[in-house]
């Protein structure tokens, strides 16, 4: 069976996709996941779980309220801690976060920030004797942490935070003073109630000189009671637009006392006697959210994926008008614009996945490198991060969005579970650095990079960056996908030039650096755009190319085609400065062409991720496709339809409607 998801009682016409796909769903789990050992190991974590009830939801999400949500991961978290060593290999973060999607979804837990920024910022952060201390005790979650960085003033500017770490060599502490409210920390997830540790930045101060945003190991609460320690004000900010079960947080320090081992002293340290010693990359502190951005092109895929899995299938059982046959009404996945509509970000959440992985490697390497001493690395990740959290955040929300309107009336309602997932993906594009602001910092590199060609010192460009010292050549559209690579690097090429020269002239016309460089932001940012976009279609190809199992290696390739056109067309004002408008439009029908060909393989391509319905919490998306029966079922359970007369009627609804007929 190529498809392992078909199941005897399944709707036959899911059951007619599946048969139509042309490839082994486990193998390409295993293209998607980086391996078939990693692909084995998911599905057998989902399975373990499955058999294990207290593990199961205990009503729809949809259902709960935020209290609810929050005490029902809590209570799954108290399961799972008698079941971790028996589910997952605990050393191993993907497994982890496996069994995280599974078990608690992704509306947030209170671990939600232990995982992926507390422990991340001990490892990078805390020195070997740290480590020793506290490290061990968060892997065993004896603590529960957090990431307190942004405040109610500032988020982005972490050169302006105000919460103060003032070393006294009299006393060998630290004082943590919040000294207005806009100092307060605001945002930190699981901060509000649920953990009792928190890395927190502030600005060290010793003798009156402020060193700027230093990573400090703080207790928030009593170990036995859960009570805040006094000088601690701690809670919740309140309902979100999403990643409701999470408990972001504020937090305010009243003259705090930290003793001096409590500075995270790995690359930055303060002596007894106040003495600082500054760490080996200005930025070095930084890395818990380079970590962070480094997952998020294959997160936020993730995220897309989920959404395309239910779009796709109920697009598949979801039967509307006709075409050719007119005695049955057609499945709405035949039509171009639905393919057009689901396609493309088909093809794109592949392509963050593939670059998902290159980062967050490239992000383990670095890791080594800084700790024997290189941080050569840090500004060309901190650039590809910057640039590709800002691209896939934003194209995710755009797929995810196009994928609840591809389902109509059902994907408006919470049983398709699309608005939440959007909720939680579009937060993306603000958390771990507003994308404009990213975006900018990778311009910063790749102005530098220019100025680096202009100047005859192209052998010192980065990775990536060599196309920028190119000249301009002709492009032959028949030449395959590296073809479309050509054009989008003619026109990044020359979005960065234009930019960068648009900022230099500026300069040289008498603006300061940094008045020259707000007038060019539009474009530098757009500059940024076609760059990382250039870099996810070629690692997409890289990737692909790199594929030795025929079957598989041809739905890629139609999926890369899907790809490319579709990009060039989506760049098509750019585009044009180095294709005529009649090989546009060969490409448009090439575009239209490419979802044809893709068409038979779409179910499977959407069920090779392997995402359970349990991950999914879908009613609409489930693997068995009965959408209707599970839709009326789901309506059914709604605390509403608990009883035929609800309160509100008797108390205002009847007497207002007896008055009227008085
Ligand atoms: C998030 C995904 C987590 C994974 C979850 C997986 C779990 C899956 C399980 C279940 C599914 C559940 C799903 C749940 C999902 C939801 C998870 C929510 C989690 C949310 C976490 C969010 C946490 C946060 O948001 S923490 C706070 C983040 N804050 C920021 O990012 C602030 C942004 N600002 C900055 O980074 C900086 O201020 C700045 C970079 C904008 C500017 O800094 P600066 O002023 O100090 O510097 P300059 O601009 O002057 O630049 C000087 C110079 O330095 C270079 N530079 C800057 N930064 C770095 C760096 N990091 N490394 C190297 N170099 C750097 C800069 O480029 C300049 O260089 P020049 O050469 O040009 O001078
Ligand atoms: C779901 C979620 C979870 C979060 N979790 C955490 C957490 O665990 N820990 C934590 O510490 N923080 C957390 N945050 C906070 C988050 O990191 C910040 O909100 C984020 O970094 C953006 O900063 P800001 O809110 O100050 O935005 P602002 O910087 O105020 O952005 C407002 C606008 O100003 C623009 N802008 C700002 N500066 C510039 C500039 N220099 N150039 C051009 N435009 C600019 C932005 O582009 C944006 O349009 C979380 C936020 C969310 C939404």
């Amino acid at each position: 069976m190529l498809n392992k998801s078909i199941m005897d009682g399944d709707n036959p016409d899911l059951t007619e996709e599946r048969m139509k796909g042309a490839f082994d769903t486990d193998k390409m789990a295993a293209v998607i996941y980086g391996s078939e050992k990693f692909a084995i190991r998911r599905r057998e974590i989902t399975e373990s779980i499955s058999r294990i009830p207290q593990l199961a939801d205990s009503k729809p999400f949809s259902f709960m309220t935020r209290e609810e949500k929050i005490s029902e991961s809590c209570r799954k978290l108290s399961v799972l801690s008698e079941h971790w060593n028996q589910l997952i290999d605990t050393n191993n973060e993907e497994e982890a976060l496996h069994l995280y999607r599974e078990v608690l979804g992704l509306e947030g837990h209170a671990f939600s920030l232990h995982e992926t920024m507390f422990i991340p910022s001990l490892v990078a952060q805390a020195n070997d004797e740290q480590q020793e201390k506290w490290l061990g005790r968060a892997k065993r979650r004896e603590i529960i942490g957090c990431y307190a960085q942004t405040e109610m003033g500032h988020g982005t500017n972490l050169r302006a935070l105000e919460t103060t770490a003032t070393y006294y060599p009299s006393t060998q502490e630290f004082i943590l003073h919040t000294p207005t409210e806009t100092a307060l920390k605001w945002w930190p997830g699981a901060l509000g109630k649920s953990s009792n540790y928190a890395v927190v930045v502030a600005d060290l101060v010793i003798r009156d000189t402020h060193y700027g945003a230093h990573p400090f190991m703080v207790q928030l609460r009593d170990e036995k009671t859960h009570n805040p320690l006094p000088g601690i004000t701690v809670g919740d900010i309140g309902p979100k637009m999403a990643f409701n079960g999470a408990d972001n947080g504020f937090l305010g320090f009243n003259q705090y006392k930290l003793p001096r081992d409590h500075m995270l002293m790995r690359h930055s340290r303060v002596e007894e006697n106040g003495t600082y010693t500054k760490p080996p990359h200005a930025k070095i502190g930084y890395s818990s959210m380079v970590k962070v951005r480094s997952r998020m092109a294959m997160d936020q895929g993730l995220f897309m994926v989920s959404a395309l899995v239910i779009a796709v299938r109920y697009s598949a059982v979801r039967r509307q008008g006709f075409l050719d046959d007119k005695s049955r009404e057609v499945k709405v996945l035949d039509y171009q614009t639905q393919q057009h509509r689901l396609f493309p970000s088909i093809a794109r959440a592949y392509a963050f996945i593939f670059c998902g992985f290159e980062t967050i490697q490239l992000y383990d390497q670095l890791l080594i490198d800084v700790k024997n001493g290189d941080t050569s690395g840090m500004s060309d990740l901190h650039a590809l991060t910057s640039g590709l959290k800002s691209v896939v955040t934003h194209q995710t929300g755009e797929g995810i969005e196009q994928a609840r309107m591809a389902c109509g009336g059902h994907g408006y309602s919470m049983a398709s579970y699309i608005s939440e997932i959007y909720g939680v993906a579009i937060g993306g594009c603000t958390y771990e650095g507003e994308n404009m602001v990213m975006l900018l910092q990778l311009a910063r590199y790749l102005v530098k990079s220019v100025e680096l060609v202009k100047t005859g010192k192209s052998k010192e460009l980065g990775p990536m960056m060599n196309y920028l010292a190119e000249p301009d050549t002709q492009i032959d559209l028949t030449s395959g996908p590296e073809a479309y690579v050509k054009v989008f690097q003619h026109a990044a090429r020359r979005q960065v030039w234009k930019a960068t020269d648009k900022f230099h002239q500026l300069m040289e016309s008498g603006q300061s650096r940094d008045i020259a460089w707000n007038n060019s932001a539009v474009e530098l940012t757009r500059a940024s755009r076609l760059h990382t976009r250039l870099y996810i279609m070629e690692t997409f190809i890289r990737r692909v190319s790199s594929i030795s199992d025929v079957s598989i290696k041809k739905v890629l390739i139609d999926l890369v085609n899907v790809h490319v056109n579709y990009e060039v067309l989506d760049i098509g004002t750019y585009a044009l400065e180095h294709v005529s408008s009649t090989q546009l439009d060969s490409i448009r029908s090439q575009l239209y062409s490419s979802l044809d060909t893709l068409r038979p393989n779409a179910v499977s391509l959407i069920d090779s991720f392997q995402i359970s319905d349990m991950q999914l919490r879908s009613v609409l998306g489930r693997r068995d496709g009965h959408v209707y029966t599970n839709l009326f079922e789901w309506a059914k359970a709604s605390p509403l339809n608990q009883t035929h007369v609800l309160p509100s009627v008797n108390q205002y609804l009847k007497p207002m409607m007896d008055k009227a007929k008085l």
